[in-house]
Order: structure tokens, then sequence, then C-alpha cells
């Protein structure tokens, strides 16, 4: 095999938002792109007519076990979904389901050309085993709730979590990093996050957690503390520029202002917040105020499916709607969101094709009739791709998909596979 491949004969998007005709040279070892300029090959090729090369897309929040869930149970508010549905069934979950539902999971999103996520689940090992196989990048953690435990078994499970961002941190060659999950403000208690937040921060592990997802959560955090939900994690500790917040949606201004003073980032999940109907996040006055704004699927239970081109689009389309005014989130912020913008977030070194930047690369066909006429790649791109227009995917200078074949996974098997595990894993929970 060589040492370099070329995409060849598409477009190209830059960093600047400018789409060029160009290849793009390829280093598999390094995991880099070389140059990209017109008239640059290589013996071996990816075809790339009448197609856009653009930066892998990264998935910033997710439970990717839970494709095993798609379709469950939907058509229920969070806290109804949660203790109804999710939870008793996520009791039965075996480490072999979270396997399983985690390589469903990534075939899913190699087809859809994401090429990073960050994920937090439970059985870690599992999903970095997965992760490292599909030749995927991620951030990962072991979420961790206090409330309905006793007190060894909420320090053991936030211990849990600690131990677990230790041990996969720069797992896959580098590819594998890790976050500290407490699942959200309401779920664990004050006492654990003094306890183990501070440790989070003395081992260089950043933070994600779901935070001001519904109304029913903040009110009463209020209630309790006398203070904004944010405003108490900030005096926890929890917002600095590594961290990084699912949701977001109840947000008031001084929240907004406390996210972009510390740099802390927000994972929009657009689609599941419209599914769970928690609400329209304030996301043109996040981006307004200087917030670095993500964009996550969440799990395929509250989605459903694994498309971040959905995210792209319903966070452009519901963002015009927040405020009445169609000029907010424009196409290229959401599509920033969805590269540069949830690459930033969970600290991933990707987002932008250029010399020397990682080879984390989607490449989209545009002749399909619903991309036709193309008068703007990046309109395209938030507004009609869908991620089955995706032919190729690169990681890490490794291709995943060719030609729209997923090369690490057998996708066939994993498939039949998964069925099964959800139907034996749904039998056990009836
Ligand atoms: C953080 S993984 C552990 C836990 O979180 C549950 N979960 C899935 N989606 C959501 C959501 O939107 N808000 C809060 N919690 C969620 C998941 O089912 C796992 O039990
Ligand atoms: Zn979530």
């Amino acid at each position: 095999m060589d040492d370099v491949f070329a995409i060849e004969g598409g477009h190209v998007l830059t960093p600047e938002f400018d789409v060029i005709e160009a290849n793009v040279l390829v280093d598999r070892e390094a995991g880099e792109v070389i140059e990209v300029g017109p008239d640059v090959t290589a013996e071996e090729t990816l075809d790339a007519t009448d197609s856009l090369v653009m930066p892998g897309l990264v998935n910033a929040h997710t439970h990717v076990a839970m494709t095993l869930l798609r379709g469950y149970a939907d058509d229920k508010p969070l806290d109804a979904w949660l203790q109804e549905d999710i939870w008793p069934v996520e009791a039965e979950l075996t480490p072999e389901d979270i396997r399983v539902g985690t390589e469903l999971g990534l075939v899913e999103f190699i087809k859809n050309g994401i090429t990073g996520f960050a994920d937090s689940y439970f059985e870690v090992g599992e999903i970095a085993a997965a992760t490292e196989q599909s030749g995927l990048r991620a951030n990962l953690c072991h979420a961790f709730i206090s409330v309905g435990k006793d007190n060894e078994g909420a320090r053991a499970d936030a211990q849990e979590g600690l131990d677990i961002a230790r041990e996969f941190d720069g797992a896959a060659d580098g590819r594998i990093t890790t976050a500290l999950m407490p699942h959200s403000l309401t779920t664990v208690e004050t006492e654990y996050l003094e306890e183990f937040i501070p440790q989070a921060r003395e081992a260089g592990v950043p933070l994600h957690f779901h935070a001001n997802e519904t109304q029913n959560e903040v009110d009463p955090l209020v209630d309790d503390h006398g203070v904004r939900p944010l405003e108490y994690a900030d005096d926890l500790g929890m917002l600095t520029d590594q961290d990084f917040l699912a949701h977001c949606v109840h947000v008031d201004e001084t929240e907004i202002e406390l996210l972009a003073e510390t740099g802390a980032s927000v994972i929009h999940c657009p689609a599941s917040n419209m599914k769970l109907a928690s609400g329209i996040a304030p996301i043109q006055e996040m981006l307004d105020t200087g917030v670095n704004v993500g964009l996550g699927t969440d799990g395929a239970a509250s989605n459903n499916d694994l498309d971040l081109f959905d995210e792209i689009r319903d966070a452009a389309m519901i963002g015009k709607l927040a405020r009445g005014d169609a000029r907010d989130v424009a196409a290229e912020s959401a599509v920033r969101m969805a590269t540069e913008g949830s690459a930033e977030a969970i600290g991933l070194p990707v987002g932008q094709i250029e010399a020397g930047g990682t080879a984390d690369i989607a490449v989209v066909d545009f002749d399909a009739p619903h991309l036709t006429p193309v008068h703007d790649f990046v309109s395209h791109l938030a507004y009609a791709v869908r991620g089955s227009d995706v032919r190729h995917t690169v990681c890490d200078g490794e291709i995943l998909m060719a030609d729209g074949e997923v090369q690490t996974l057998d996708e066939a098997a994993v498939k039949q596979r998964a069925s099964e595990a959800a139907e034996a894993l749904v039998d056990r929970a009836e």
C-alpha cells in the first residue's frame, strides 16, 4: 500500500469557506494533508469528480450505543422518556450489547461522513475497542449519576468515571481522548461534584455534561441553590475552555455571558431538543456573544438517526424560528458548527482542510437531482445534502469508506448482530 493517496477531480472547501477546484494529497502514515492544489497527484486516488471535499463532520454529543434503542420509545418528554422507558431497558444492557450497538452507530457515522465524535455512556472499554477498530477519532467518557444511589454507590460510579478517563486517554494511537461526565447538574448532587471536579482538573481531564436541557431541570435547581444552573456550575469550577455542555436550551443572558467569558463550549442538539420538546436554544445569541458552539445528534433513541447533516439543517431552520429572523444561524454558521466548532469544543485537532492539517475528510457527491443546480456549495451543505450523499470518508489518513463501502467494519454483519441484540434486549426488559 502506498504511503500517499490523492483525492482527485473535485472541489475543496477551504478554511475560509471558499470552494476551489483542487486535489488533496494525503500522507497515510502521518495522517496529514500534504498539499491542496490543482496539480497534486499520486498513484493511488479517490475519485472526487462532481464532489466536494470537506472536513469530516464532528458529532460532539452522542450516546452511540443507543442505536439499539432507536425507535424503542418515542413521543414523550425527557423525564418520562428516561424514567419510564430508557433507564429500565438500559439496566438490561450487557457489555456485548454496548459493543454491537456502538459498532452499528460507528458504521452509520462513517457512512454519513462523521470522522470524530464525543460519546458518554457505560462500558467505555467496549466503546473504545469498537472505536479503535473503526478508525474514527473520539472523546469518550463514563457518565455517572448519584441520585438514587447510596454514598458508596455514588462515589464508586464517579470514581469509575475518573479511572476510565485516565485509562483510555491516548488510546488507539492517540485517536481517543477522554472527559469526565457528571450526567447533569441535577442527577449528580453537589457533594460529588465538589469531590470529583477538582480531581478531574488535577488530571487535566475536561468535563462533558448535560446542562439546562429542560425547564423542569432548571426550575428546581434555581429553587434549591438560588442561582442560575450555569452560575452554580461556575461556582463549582465546571466551566473552563476545555469543557463542553450538551443542550443549553434554557439559558439566560447572564449564563450566555458566563459561557463566553469562561470559554466553555455548547453542543447544540436541535433534533433531540425538538423531538423531546425540550425547547429552542438561543444559538444566534450565543454566537453573537462569542460562545463556541458545536453540533451533536444526541443518542439515536432521541433523534432517531446519526446523520449530522440533519443537525446542520435543523440548527439553521430552528435558529431562524427562535427569534423569527431568517438571517439567524446562516448556512455557513451551521456548517462551521458541525466541523470546526465541534472539533474545538471536544478538543480534536481537526475541522479544516489545509496543508499540514489532519486528514479527516468527507467527500460529498453533488451529482444528484436534489443537489442540482449548484449555485452555492455551502448552501447545499446546510439545506440539501444528506448523509447518504457522502461517498468517501477518511480519518487520520486512513480510508474508512470508499465509494460507499465501509472498509473497517463489516456493515452487513454488524447490522445482523445489532438487530439480534436489540430484540433480545427488549425481550429481557419486558
Ligand atoms: C450521559 S449517558 C448516560 C445516560 O444519559 C441518558 N440520556 C440520553 N439522552 C439524554 C438526554 O438528552 N438528556 C439526559 N440524559 C440522556 C442515557 O440514556 C443514559 O442513561
Ligand atoms: Zn445526551
